[in-house]
């Protein structure tokens, strides 16, 4: 088992980022046919949580990735371990996220979901780590900005442990112990 080292994000401070950016989407997207996309596993806690802040029916749907190699190296490349079932063409795509790190997926999947005719295609976060951005994306509805920590809790994992916790807290890293 890991330490757990702090609380970053309260439950209070995640509720409250959750129903705004629900406010702001569900703002933005009146009259339109959405879909909302999870990027498994991580995404889960806050689909769930972020869905249900929004004001009018809205479609869902999943996909895993999963990337060659560690998120630090610059290849970019993206296996799709499990697809959507949903047709999505001329559809108003949001791609939902619980972390943005190098932004390298998300560059991969905007691309791909633009190639498959969506009418527009979003992204959504509720974490996001700037100092660690190699790919300039365009963040549409960012929840809490945080730092090069290792954090887990509200879908994230260390080995797969963790992702239930209902805050964000960082965890003692290799060179910490
Ligand atoms: O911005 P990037 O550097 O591309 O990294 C972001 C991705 O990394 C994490 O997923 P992970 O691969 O750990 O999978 P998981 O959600 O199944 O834990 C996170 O949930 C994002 O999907
Ligand atoms: N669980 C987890 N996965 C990551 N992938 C990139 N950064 C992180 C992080 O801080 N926590």
């Amino acid at each position: 088992m890991k330490e757990l080292r702090k609380v970053l994000v309260s439950r209070a401070q995640l509720e409250s980022r959750v129903k705004e950016l629900g406010a702001a989407i569900s703002r933005d997207y009146e009259g339109k046919e959405l879909v909302l996309i999870g990027i498994l596993k991580g995404a889960a806690v806050f689909m769930a949580d972020l869905m249900r802040e929004i004001s009018f029916p809205v479609a869902i749907d999943y996909m895993s990735v999963s990337s060659y190699g560690s998120s630090s190296t610059t290849s970019g490349v993206i296996t799709i371990k499990q697809d959507i079932n949903t047709d999505i063409r001329g559809k108003h795509v949001l791609l939902v996220e619980d972390l943005i790190d190098t932004g390298l997926t998300l560059q991969h999947l905007g691309q791909l979901f633009a190639l498959r005719e969506a009418a527009s295609v979003s992204i959504c976060t509720i974490l996001s780590k700037p100092s660690r951005r190699l790919a300039d994306i365009p963040i549409d509805y960012c929840g809490i900005e945080i730092p090069d920590e290792f954090v887990v809790g509200y879908g994230l994992d260390y080995a797969e442990q963790y992702r239930n916790l209902p805050e964000v807290w960082i965890v003692e890293t290799e060179e910490q112990q």
